[in-house]
């Protein structure tokens, strides 16, 4: 937001002022009138940015006022600069000038042809129009043949004047040639206060349109592809009159009417404008084309000056005053200018996607990718951690199987060790019978030799039957060897003994003999019958005796390794059960940094709508904005 530049100029005195009266005293930017003797009269009073004393020239005017006005023009701002005053007061020469003092229309020409020049980085098209509103009627001064032009307003165009010549132009020289031709098409006539009396208000105006040249890359610059298009009005009102000043009657009389009425109207906008926010109310730019055309200059898009031209004589105090106050009133109005830009859809997709690229890149900067390596690791962990489960558990059941094997083979060497025990014991009770037999016997038949053939073979099939429980023994492989070998030493040993009635107890591999029935424990008789039968089942007893001890030993080493198994098999349960409960934190950390993901992509997808309806609604305001702009076909 800016406030008009607002100055006042006092025009040079039309002749010595011989009245010696009221007079226009010029201090600091203040003006006051002053009695005839030099006392201010109260209450007038007047401060402003600028006060322009009747020797100062255009170039002075254009350099405070309107020179910053052209060159924003020239970067794409709406500018308007506006004389405004009572007739004869100098409004047309300031913005005009003459030979030796060149307006202000002209130094702005030649700024913009000469600051364009110095833009290397843009190219720039210049469009010209010149137009009058005569009694209120818009006349087009370039093309007498367009006459009663209408205003017109479109969402695109703002508000513009349908059917007004517009000239590409590429030189000063070439504009100083229009407004020559567009001043012989103007409207002027001769009153009472002027030899040559603006009859119209008139517009000048140039539409400056630039784009980036090529060499610019759009990466770099997003709103490279902008095209922006500024209006520079520059605007010389015909002045106000008192009609018994003027003398006006007939069409100079009508004139002034339609003059003094489009100023009042343009009176009232100011007076509205002028007013805080609460009180403005409605402001009247539709009252007259003069202020519906300048209704961007006046409390809209556009960085707007007002020269107020005054007479310093004292016939013109009360003209003067109004003019004073007119132009307080203005000072407080403010605008609010921006650069005006066009986007074409690509360059407006262009600068979207740019945005939006640029937020995803800090969302993700600042949080997003480093969740997301984190939940890669978190998968990887999690992969590992199943793949250490999955091994665990086939560990587990193979010490499941052995463990069963274990178990199996302790139950069938305790289903031997209980067939040994009681064979032992019905063999213990033999033994004592046949020691009881022996010592009688041995005395009377000491030379009988022992008949051992029918009992190895009952024996070796009771062997034969134990194997038969498992197919795998757990016994060693030589075993049924070594033990076949004591039995031969010891039946060898200070006896003689027929090697042919002795059979090998079959080893581990051999096949399994049928069982077999136990064989009935021999009767008293029996036992008697023989002193080398006895021998040989003491022999027996003690073989089997040692067997028993053997099975014994190995039961208690697969009872040890079972213990051992059991204690691995613990240790890998309780490892699983860890990692199992490892892998389930994992797991739900994994889903609590999914659910961060969800949130944030949703934060992301918001703030790409926020991003959308802002530039929807940008392109709206701009629409509203555009369409208080006359822009030109
Ligand atoms: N600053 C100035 N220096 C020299 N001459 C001036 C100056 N201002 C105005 N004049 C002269 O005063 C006369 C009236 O000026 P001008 O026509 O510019 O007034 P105006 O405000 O445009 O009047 P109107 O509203 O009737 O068109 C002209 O002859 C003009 O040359």
């Amino acid at each position: 937001m800016e406030k008009i530049s607002v100055a006042v100029r006092f025009r040079p005195s039309a002749g010595e002022d011989a009245s010696g009266g009221r007079h226009w005293k010029v201090e600091d930017n203040r003006i006051s009138l002053h009695r005839p003797l030099g006392t201010p009269i109260s209450g007038v009073s007047f401060a402003f940015d600028r006060v322009f004393e009747q020797s100062c020239k255009n170039v002075t005017v254009y350099s405070v006022l309107t020179k910053s006005i052209i060159e924003a023009a020239v970067n794409g701002f709406n500018g308007t600069a506006f004389a405004y005053g009572q007739t004869s007061s100098g409004k047309t020469y300031t913005m005009n000038g003459s030979e030796d003092d060149p307006g202000i229309i002209q130094l702005a020409v030649n700024d913009v042809f000469s600051s364009i020049e110095e833009i290397k980085e843009r190219e720039f098209l210049i469009r010209v129009s010149y137009m009058e509103i005569y009694n209120e009627e818009i006349n087009d001064l370039l093309a007498v043949e367009n006459q009663k032009l209408q205003i017109h307003e479109s969402l695109d165009r703002g508000i513009f004047v349908a059917g007004l010549r517009e000239e590409i132009v590429n030189s000063a020289d070439q504009v100083s040639k229009l407004l020559t031709l567009g001043e012989a098409n103007r409207h002027f006539g001769e009153t009472n206060m002027n030899v040559r009396s603006s009859r119209s208000h008139t517009i000048f105006r140039m539409v400056i349109e630039s784009s980036a040249n090529d060499t610019l890359s759009c990466c770099d610059f997003p709103n490279a592809d902008a095209i922006r298009v500024s209006v520079l009005n520059l605007v010389d009102l015909a002045g106000s009159e008192r009609i018994a000043k003027t003398g006006a009657d007939g069409v100079r009389l009508k004139e002034g009417k339609h003059i003094n009425k489009s100023l009042m109207a343009l009176g009232n906008v100011i007076n509205k404008l002028s007013d805080s926010g609460k009180q403005r109310g409605h402001i009247p730019y539709r009252d007259s084309k003069l202020t519906r055309i300048l209704q961007p200059a006046l409390g809209g898009n556009a960085k707007t000056s007002i020269i107020c031209t005054v007479a310093p004589e004292e016939i013109h105090i009360e003209e003067t005053r109004g003019t004073l106050q007119f132009a307080s009133r203005a000072k407080r109005i403010t605008n609010c200018a921006q650069v005006n830009e066009i986007l074409t859809d690509a360059a407006l997709l262009k600068r979207q996607k740019l945005e939006i690229e640029e937020l995803r890149r800090k969302l993700q900067g600042s949080h997003s990718e480093v969740l997301e390596q984190v939940i890669l690791k978190q998968r990887n962990d999690m992969l590992k951690s199943e793949l250490e489960c999955e091994k665990l558990a086939m560990q587990l059941e193979e010490e499941r199987k052995s463990r069963e094997a274990l178990e199996n083979c302790i139950r069938e060497q305790q289903m031997k060790i209980d067939a040994l025990n009681s064979f032992a014991s019905s063999s213990e009770l033999s033994r004592n019978l046949a020691q009881d037999d022996a010592d009688c016997t041995l005395e009377s038949h000491n030379s009988i030799t022992p008949n051992l053939r029918a009992i190895p073979n009952e024996f070796v099939a009771r062997r034969s039957n134990y194997s038969m429980v498992s197919d795998c023994s757990p016994l060693p492989e030589t075993f049924g060897n070594k033990a076949d070998e004591d039995m031969w030493l010891q039946m060898n040993k200070g006896c003689s003994t027929d090697l042919n009635m002795l059979q090998m107890t079959p080893s581990q591999d051999s096949q399994p003999t049928p069982f077999k029935e136990m064989p009935p424990l021999p009767s008293p008789g029996e036992r008697r019958s023989s002193g080398t039968e006895r021998r040989a089942v003491l022999e027996k007893c003690a073989l089997l005796e040692r067997e028993c001890g053997l099975l014994r030993e190995e039961n208690s080493a697969l009872s040890r390794a079972l213990a051992t198994s059991d204690e691995g098999a613990k240790l890998l349960s309780s490892q699983k059960e860890e990692l199992w409960t490892e892998l389930n934190e994992e797991r739900r950390r994994m889903e609590d940094l999914r659910e961060e993901m969800r949130s944030f992509g949703l934060a992301l997808a918001q703030r790409d709508g926020m991003l959308r309806s802002l530039y929807t609604r940008s392109k709206g305001i701009a629409g509203n904005l555009g369409a208080r702009q006359v822009v030109l076909p």
